[in-house]
């Protein structure tokens, strides 16, 4: 059954240039999804979209999935002319994701603005977005969306469940809730449980969004645009490093010199600042702001040991390959904590991302990771 793709999710995916994706309704009235917190949602559309070919046998499957701002396009469609995917390089013919040889599939989470329900969905009974109306949802909810997915795309198994940040708290999620369907898992910078660290700088942004007077309790008709590039501009802090920051921007630049519509107003006097406001902007543009707080509190609520026992018993129960990658500069989910998640996986193993560009380096290290992935995923084809 396909749904239409919300207005937000139309909009923001067409002022980026991206076509709509696919769409089918995993839950409905007669089945609703139960979440983790008690509560009931229905219905619940998936956006999607794949590469490749199935086999047969339903095995040749690799999950990739997104980080907190992204989208089901991890590579452009075939023969599509749109903008690349946010993790392109690692796509093609002899890249680790080769869809030649694998079914690759990406799905926009649960709670999100590009096609999946979420708070800019539309609400069925009152036609109106759901906004803060939208109930809690966790990181086991989203992993339980997309294995209806995988259920309706015929995927017996996946060979590899990818994914960095939000993306490997979900892998992470998928090796424990289904590990009869999963053979091996990577996850690039993420966390076995949110940190305090985490936590409040999730809390100061969903504070900026919250603290805007035109957030209005969430049933805003324009987004609340001061806070959520307000929550962005804090987020941009920590997604890069020191380093990176110091190394981009040149002082005597003119800040000004890009014109972009400011939420702010007032002087920009140095060319970090200009960027910053400008990433802020940036989502406003692209992503709604209820989806922000939504996402943001699944996050903060993440922690694989909750109803499962202590760290080193709950990981003990992965026994498929599993890649930890740690980023050397990222001071949002520390390398050291990378290290320590391979070192408790049973069959873990580590490699890391050398960068200054900290957390977001995920997304920009691309030889790094194609090197990593790619000899990950020859041991296995050799193991197989
Ligand atoms: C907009 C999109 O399509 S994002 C795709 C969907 N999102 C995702 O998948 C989430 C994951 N992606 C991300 O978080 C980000 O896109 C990243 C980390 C991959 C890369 O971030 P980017 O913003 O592309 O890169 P970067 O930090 O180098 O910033 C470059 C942008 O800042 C602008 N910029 C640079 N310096 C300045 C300045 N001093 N003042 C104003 N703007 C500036 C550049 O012109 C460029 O603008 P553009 O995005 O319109 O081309
Ligand atoms: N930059 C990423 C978040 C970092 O994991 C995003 O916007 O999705």
């Amino acid at each position: 059954m396909n749904a239409a793709v919300c207005d937000f999710a139309g909009r923001s995916l067409a002022w980026r240039g991206l076509p709509t994706p696919s769409v089918v309704r995993v839950y409905d009235e007669s089945r609703p999804l139960e979440l983790e917190s008690g509560q009931t949602l229905a219905p619940v559309d998936v956006a999607y979209h794949t590469y490749g070919r199935l086999n047969p046998e339903g095995s040749n499957a690799v999950l990739v999935c997104h980080a907190m701002t992204g989208d089901a396009y991890v590579a452009r469609p075939d023969g599509a002319d749109c903008p690349p995917g946010w993790w392109q390089d690692l796509f093609g013919p002899g890249a680790p994701l080769d869809s030649r040889k694998y079914f690759i599939i990406c799905s926009n989470i649960l709670g999100s603005c590009y096609g999946t329900t979420g708070p800019s969905s539309l609400h069925p009974i009152t036609g109106r977005p759901f906004g803060p109306d939208f109930p809690a949802v966790g990181i086991r909810d989203m992993v339980r969306v997309q294995k209806a997915l995988l259920d309706h795309l015929g995927v017996r198994q996946l060979a590899l469940a990818i994914g960095g940040s939000l993306g490997g708290m979900q892998v992470l999620e998928w090796a424990l809730l289904f590990p009869e369907r999963v053979r091996a898992i990577a996850t690039i910078a993420t966390a076995v449980r949110h940190s305090d660290w985490a936590i409040g700088l999730n809390e100061a942004a969903r504070l900026a969004i919250t603290s805007d007077p035109e957030w209005l309790g969430g049933r805003y008709r324009e987004q609340p645009k001061r806070g959520l590039a307000l929550a962005r501009m804090m987020a941009m802090l920590s997604y890069r490093h020191y380093d990176s920051y110091n190394q981009n921007f040149d002082r005597s630049a003119d800040a000004g010199e890009k014109a972009f519509d400011d939420p702010f107003e007032g002087k920009r006097r140095f060319a970090v600042e200009s960027y910053l406001r400008y990433q802020g902007q940036k989502l406003v543009n692209r992503f709604d702001a209820n989806c922000y707080l939504t996402i943001s509190r699944a996050m903060d609520a993440h922690d694989i040991t909750r109803g499962r026992g202590c760290l080193r018993t709950t990981l003990a129960r992965i026994k498929v390959p599993a890649l930890s990658v740690g980023i050397s500069s990222d001071l949002l989910y520390p390398d050291a904590d990378q290290r320590n998640l391979a070192d408790l996986l049973p069959r873990g193993r580590y490699a890391r991302i050398n960068s200054i560009h900290g957390h977001d380096a995920f997304l920009i290290e691309f030889d790094q990771m194609q090197n990593i992935l790619g000899e990950f995923l020859k041991e296995l084809e050799h193991a197989a």
